[in-house]
């Protein structure tokens, strides 16, 4: 396991909260009209996928989009949309996939970009939440994890661009 200091959350929780996610998702999405879905790429790109699975409901729209602003270990401040929505959301339930809320910087550059297309409700799924390094006042919605304040690895989460393909989420170990 190189690089990986310890396994913080194996394939068999992740699977585990991703069911009950999928079936909370399901009731709460069940009598909106016209919902969508926006995964956030790339890192939340396994989660996303995964939770569907246990999404029953056939109305909902799916897109992505891109943000990026890590280098290794640490958040740029710069942040850049790399990739846009496909259709516009006014009037629409947008629900935002994220993969980690960490300093919450992402996230929030995100819902200013949507509020400003006046969706009718906007809320954030994202598997983990690192609250400790919060640098501003944000909360998601629905949570999967909520794990202490460590870089993580796996499951979608990188670091340069390696372990996204791990199945499971594990501590980095810088040497
Ligand atoms: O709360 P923050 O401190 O802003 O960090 C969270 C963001 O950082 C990661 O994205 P990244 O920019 O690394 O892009 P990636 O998803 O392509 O890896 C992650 O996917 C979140 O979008
Ligand atoms: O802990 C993390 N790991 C990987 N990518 C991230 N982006 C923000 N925080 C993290």
């Amino acid at each position: 396991m190189q690089n990986v200091e310890r396994v913080l959350i194996s394939e068999a929780e992740i699977e585990k909260r991703n069911k009950e996610l999928g079936e909370l998702l399901t009731k709460e999405y069940a009598d909106k009209e016209n919902p969508i879905f926006v995964g956030v790429l790339k890192g939340a790109q396994p989660f996303m996928s995964d939770v569907l699975k246990h999404v029953e409901l056939v109305h909902i729209e799916l897109d992505y989009m891109r943000i990026s602003s890590y280098k290794g270990t640490e958040s740029t401040n710069e942040l850049r949309v790399l990739l846009d929505l496909t259709v516009p959301i006014e009037g629409r339930d947008v629900l935002i996939i994220e993969d980690i809320v960490d300093t919450g910087q992402t996230l929030k550059k995100l819902m200013d970009i949507l509020e400003l297309r006046n969706p009718k409700s906007l809320k954030v799924l994202t598997l983990l939440d690192k609250p400790e390094r919060r640098t501003v006042e944000i909360e998601a919605d629905y949570v999967g994890f909520t794990i202490p304040n460590e870089f993580v690895i796996g499951y979608g989460m990188d670091f340069d661009e390696h372990y996204r393909t791990l199945n499971y989420i594990g501590i980095y170990k810088s040497e």
